[in-house]
Formats: C-alpha cells, sequence, structure tokens
C-alpha cells in the first residue's frame, strides 16, 4: 500500500476521568476509504475532531505528509489539504450553491478578504467551487439557493464544499444521516469516485454503506480500537459482533 496521507498515532482524548479515546492508531491512504464504525459514544466523533483540528489531543500525534500537525488549527489544516464535514449540515440556506462554494473556495486563501480586489483570484476561486460542485454530482444546480435543494443534495453541497477548499483528505462525519435509500445509493456512488484521488474517513451507521464503499473498518468501543482491517475480516471478526452488535448478532 501506498505511504499514509494521515496518521493517527496513539491519539487519546479525556474528559476529566473519561477516556474518549484512547492510544487511537489509524492511517488514511490516498486512493482509499476507512471507515469509523462503533455504537453510539464509542468515541467516533472525537476521533475526527481530533483529526480535523476542532479537540485538541490529551495525548498522541497527528501526522500529515510526514509532518507533525498535532498543534495546527482547524483552519490552517484545511489550508494544507485536510477538509471535513459535519454531522449537522454546514450550509448558507440563503446562499446559491455556487455562493456557498465559492465561500468555501475562498476561505482556502490566506488573505480571503483580498479576493474582492482581486479579479483573477475571484476567477479562480468560481473555477474551483464549479468543479467541486460537478464532482459532488450538483451540476446545473449551481444558481439554485441552498435552503431549497433536498435533503440529499443539501449534504452533497456540504461535500462540494470541502472539495472547493481542494482537499486532499476528506473527514466525513455521517454523510448518509437521514437520507432515503435512492439518496443513500447515490452518496455511496459518490465516495467511490471521491475516493480515487483522495483519502477518506467516514463515519458512518449505515452498514451497508459502509461495507459497499469501505477499503478498511476501524471498530470503536468505549474510546478503544476493538478491530481494525478489511471488510471481509471485520464482518468475520467474533469480538465486532459481539461487542458491536450485541451477542448473536452479524455485521
Ligand atoms: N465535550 C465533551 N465533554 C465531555 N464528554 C464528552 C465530550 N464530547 C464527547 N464526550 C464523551 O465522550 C464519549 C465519546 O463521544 P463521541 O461523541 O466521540 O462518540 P461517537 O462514537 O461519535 O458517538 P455518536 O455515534 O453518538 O456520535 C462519550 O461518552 C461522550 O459523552
Amino acid at each position: 500500500m501506498s505511504e499514509a496521507m494521515l496518521v493517527a498515532d496513539k491519539l487519546t482524548r479525556r474528559f476529566g476521568g473519561l477516556a474518549a479515546n484512547q492510544d487511537v492508531c489509524l492511517e488514511l491512504h490516498r486512493g482509499a476509504l476507512h471507515a469509523l464504525l462503533g455504537p453510539n459514544g464509542a468515541g467516533k466523533s472525537t476521533c475526527i475532531n481530533m483529526l480535523s483540528g476542532d479537540l485538541p489531543p490529551s495525548s498522541g500525534r497527528i501526522v500529515f505528509g510526514g509532518r507533525d500537525i498535532s498543534t495546527l488549527t482547524a483552519a490552517q489544516r484545511s489550508r494544507i489539504g485536510i477538509g471535513r464535514s459535519y454531522q449537522r449540515t454546514n450550509i448558507f440556506p440563503g446562499f446559491t450553491v455556487l455562493e456557498n462554494c465559492r465561500l468555501a473556495a475562498q476561505s482556502r486563501n490566506p488573505r480571503p478578504w483580498k479576493i474582492f480586489t482581486d479579479a483573477l483570484r475571484l476567477s479562480d476561486t468560481v473555477t474551483r467551487a464549479e468543479a467541486a460542485i460537478a464532482e459532488a454530482g450538483l451540476a446545473g444546480r449551481e444558481g439554485r439557493v441552498a435552503g431549497t435543494l433536498s435533503h440529499g443534495e443539501q449534504r452533497q453541497l456540504e461535500i462540494a464544499m470541502v472539495l472547493a477548499t481542494d482537499a486532499q483528505v476528506l473527514l466525513l462525519d455521517e454523510p448518509l444521516a437521514g437520507m432515503g435509500s435512492e439518496e443513500s445509493a447515490q452518496m455511496v456512488e459518490l465516495l467511490k469516485g471521491l475516493k480515487a484521488r483522495r483519502a477518506i474517513l467516514l463515519v458512518e451507521h449505515d452498514m451497508d454503506a459502509v461495507f459497499a464503499v469501505a477499503d478498511t473498518i476501524t471498530v470503536m468501543v468505549n474510546g478503544l480500537v476493538l478491530a481494525s482491517g478489511a471488510p471481509e475480516a471485520i464482518r468475520a471478526n467474533p469480538d465486532v459482533q459481539q461487542a458491536y452488535l450485541g451477542e448473536g448478532a452479524h455485521v
């Protein structure tokens, strides 16, 4: 396998006496989707928050492209190519699809406000925004006001906004939440396309989707990594079946 783009090295996060993540290790590789599974409260959001820079680890390291980025802010991580989506949609509902993506693209610039005086840069962000919209499957909807899109389209828009920042690592927190089966199937196809050129971490409760798209699965329980490996090995793992879904259950 290729060298890892992003590495979580013994990440630990304590909240008072609770270890929400303890010595969590995982690797994200270009061309691969790594899914993070676990029951409610297992520590998945805490893990993604540490990787994105939204939450400082208590100990451990995050390495991106060989460089220790543990102390960089979320904005700094976004600028070097680590993008995340949130569990709750993060779009500006009164703005159009293109405006939402243009704002996301601008956030990547060191001095985003200068954009208004710099025509060249402006066309660059529009180009980047349009490419992101097309890649997220929203071509033709550039002028739609975001709040009028369907739920599934709004989740696609959120991914388009991450793509508009030129992210090479995508940290996706439950992108299928609240979707119907048709929308979920579309999102799975979208994720398959996106992972070809990027590294993806997917936190997702929809098992069918996870097994359809993941190359590697890490299962967390009570802040600890219970198992990590290829989907078939995880499916067959008795510890996973017992601890994650309860005695006698099958993933
Ligand atoms: N800011 C916080 N302060 C205190 N405890 C927290 C905080 N954030 C998370 N926790 C606790 O850490 C543990 C892990 O929470 P986390 O949200 O990471 O789990 P999760 O696997 O993402 O769950 P879910 O699937 O419900 O989103 C839980 O026991 C939670 O109550």
